[in-house]
Order: C-alpha cells, then sequence, then structure tokens
C-alpha cells in the first residue's frame, strides 16, 4: 500500500514505518487547519482528521494518517496530548489517541503567553528540535518514552481498528 502521512516530521513519520512496515510511506505537508498549538483534545483530534482527510485525497493514496499534538487541561493542570487518525479509500475514518502526562507550571505559563510547545520544550532543555527528537513526553519521561514510539503507539492503534474492519 501508499500511505501518506501528513507532515515532515520525522518522529511522526518514523511512527508509521515502524507499524506499516511493508508498506510505502511518504511524509507530506498538510493543513491542519487549526492553530499551531492546539488547545484541547476537540482541537487537536480535529487536526489530525484535516490532515488524514488531505493525503487521502492524494492521488494513489492507499491510506491517510494524521497526527497532530496539542496540549489539554484537567482541573487546572495542563496535559500533553495527542490524537492519531487513518482514513481508507472508503472513507472510513478511525481515530485514537496518545499517552497523556502533565506538564510543568513554567511550560504551562508559557502556553498561555501564547508561545508554541514546541518552541518551550527547546528553551526549557536548552536543545533544539525537542519536537523532531524525543519529544516533549520524552524530557518529561526522562527518555523512556520517546515521541516516536508515543506516536508509534498511536499508529498501532489506528492500524489495529482498520484491521478488524477488513
Ligand atoms: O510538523 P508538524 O507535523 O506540525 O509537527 P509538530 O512537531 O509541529 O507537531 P504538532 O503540530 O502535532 O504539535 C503541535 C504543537 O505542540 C508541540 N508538541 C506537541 N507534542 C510535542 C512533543 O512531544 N514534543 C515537543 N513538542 C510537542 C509542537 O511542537 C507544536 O508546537
Ligand atoms: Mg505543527
Amino acid at each position: 500500500m501508499k500511505i501518506y502521512i501528513g507532515s515532515l516530521n520525522p518522529t511522526k513519520i518514523e511512527s508509521v514505518k515502524r507499524i506499516f512496515a511493508e508498506d510505502e510511506i511518504i511524509g507530506v505537508e498538510a493543513q491542519s487547519k487549526v492553530a499551531a498549538q492546539p488547545f484541547s483534545d476537540e482541537e487537536t483530534l480535529e487536526g489530525a482528521i484535516n490532515r488524514a482527510r488531505e493525503c487521502a485525497a492524494l492521488k494513489k493514496s492507499d491510506i491517510g494518517i494524521g497526527l497532530e499534538g496539542g496540549v489539554m487541561e484537567i482541573e487546572d493542570e495542563w496535559y500533553l496530548c495527542n490524537w492519531g487518525v487513518l482514513v481508507d479509500q472508503k472513507e472510513n475514518v478511525y481515530k485514537a489517541s496518545g499517552a497523556r502526562i502533565p506538564l510543568p507550571e513554567e511550560i504551562k505559563k508559557g502556553l498561555q503567553t501564547g508561545r508554541e510547545l514546541g518552541e518551550l520544550i527547546d528553551v526549557y532543555t536548552e536543545k533544539t528540535d525537542v519536537r523532531k527528537r524525543e519529544g516533549t513526553i520524552g524530557v518529561f519521561t526522562n527518555g523512556l518514552v520517546k515521541r516516536e514510539e508515543m506516536f508509534g503507539h498511536v499508529v498501532k492503534l489506528l492500524r489495529g481498528q482498520w484491521l478488524y474492519d477488513q
């Protein structure tokens, strides 16, 4: 199969390659049509849906996948959240969410001033492009769960649900 994933972020592309190891995986730029930094489960999921639909609509695409990261609030604490969507040629839509962990107060404050998590985590860790490497989830799990692994789990949940219907 030819699978398009709506991102050029290597952690997202690699996570799809891991789970669809026998297929051709192509990363393309896709519009999430939501804010660069989504602030709820709903908005994050919507971003993933939009990316997946755009990929599924590409010529020769068998499957389109959208993976989107965001933050969401539960009782004053802000959590990392992640959503994935798979759309096939029958226009079936499969959804799954990823692991979530709370973010430190300092990061929450930065997000409240309108800055993107990807930028804040680089300042926090004094590193560059954390979002393309271990991710925020990797930083705050001491490297035990990296962004690629977390998205890999989301893609596995998508593939499994899709397989169930075949
Ligand atoms: O190129 P794209 O596919 O857009 O990849 P991205 O890294 O920007 O990722 P998202 O748009 O899905 O994530 C929305 C925002 O949240 C940030 N983000 C989400 N999860 C993250 C993580 O685990 N580590 C670092 N940044 C993260 C990300 O950098 C963006 O600012
Ligand atoms: Mg982004």
